[in-house]
């Protein structure tokens, strides 16, 4: 997708999370004057806008530093807001590197049913084949013969091969053979999918952990990366998946999904806030061009809904 596509994308994706944001804030703008009580309501509506209490905490301090009992205008409001935000997001905007040698990388995807994990390993695949590197998925959610159907299906689409077992068989003997598959044929990537039954909390860090230990056989650094998918449409929910899984299984990253059409966007800087996790990706559609590492100064503009920064500052 061309960058400008991808742009207007992003902040179309965005835009009910900017207007739940402003719906928010609005009311406060038909006072005059920055007070006490009008900044209150400001961090108030912060909070309630999922960016989390301490960035709401830091932007009230910054209004009430530069702009105490002086005039109350919107876009400058929105200015601030967008700066603290990008101060929060630039720190873990960490797009995925393929960098492991030797290769085979492998990529562990994690994440409750429904989170979109399926939909972003084939993102995934389809990324790093643009950057011609050699992909193979391997299907780890043996639990759902649903979920290694769908994952064919997209390596069929996208064009990459795939290692399946029966449903209900043994997880880390499926990622054992794609190991070993994917070294043989000189494969970069290895992403593999895994179950995502957080109700068996036990059986989850089981299943996870033996198939650590079988990788770690093969590479003592393998898994690279253990990548959490999580749905912004959650909300709040997505903070304590991100407790639960980094206790069951050491997460090293994060993919939000379904930016698009949520007004739960800021859902994301209480993530980033929180956890300090290295954000990979965002996804804004179910296509699978529809995933891209993000430019934090430009997606803290489009939480805000604040007006596009000049052409030629620089951002980062
Ligand atoms: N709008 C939107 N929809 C998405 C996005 N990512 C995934 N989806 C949709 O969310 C639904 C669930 O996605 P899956 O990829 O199947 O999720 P999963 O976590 O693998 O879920 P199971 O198949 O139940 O294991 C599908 O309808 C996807 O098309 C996104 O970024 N935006």
């Amino acid at each position: 997708m061309s960058g400008l596509r991808w742009h207007e994308k992003l902040i179309g994706g965005f835009r009910r999370t900017s207007d739940r944001l402003g719906e928010n804030l609005t009311g406060l703008f038909t006072r005059t004057t920055l007070d006490k009580d009008t900044l209150d309501e400001i961090e108030e509506a912060l909070i309630v806008s999922d960016l989390g209490p301490a960035t709401a905490g830091r932007i009230r301090d910054r209004l009430a530093d530069d702009r105490f009992e002086r005039g109350l205008d919107e876009a400058g409001v929105r200015q601030v807001v967008a700066d603290e935000i990008a101060k929060v997001l630039r720190p873990v905007a960490e797009p995925l590197e393929v960098d492991a040698f030797p290769r085979p990388q492998v990529i562990l995807v994690i994440g409750v049913n429904g989170s979109g994990k399926t939909t972003t390993i084939a993102k995934l695949a389809h990324l790093f084949l643009e950057q011609d590197y050699g992909v193979m998925l391997a299907a780890g959610d043996t639990f759902r013969a649903a979920a290694i159907g769908q994952l064919k299906v997209w390596a069929e689409r996208i064009g990459v091969p795939i290692v399946t077992g029966p449903e209900g068989g043994d997880a880390a003997g499926l990622v054992w053979d794609a190991v070993k598959q994917a070294t043989a044929t000189g494969i970069d990537v290895l992403i593999v999918d895994t179950a995502g039954r957080l109700q068996n909390k036990r059986e989850l860090m089981d299943e996870l952990a033996k198939i650590r230990r079988v990788l770690g056989r093969i590479n003592p650094e393998a898994p690279h990366d253990v990548v959490l998918v999580l749905d912004a449409t959650t909300g709040q929910n997505a903070l304590s998946q991100i407790e639960v899984f980094r206790e069951v299984a050491g997460v090293t990253g994060l993919v939000m999904t379904k930016l698009d059409g949520t007004a739960r966007g800021g859902v994301l800087v209480a993530a980033a806030e929180k956890f300090q996790l290295p954000i990979h990706a965002i996804g804004v559609g179910e296509g699978m061009d529809d995933l891209r590492p993000f430019d934090a100064d430009e997606l803290a503009r489009a939480i805000a809904g604040a007006d596009p920064q000049p052409a030629g500052k620089a951002s980062g």
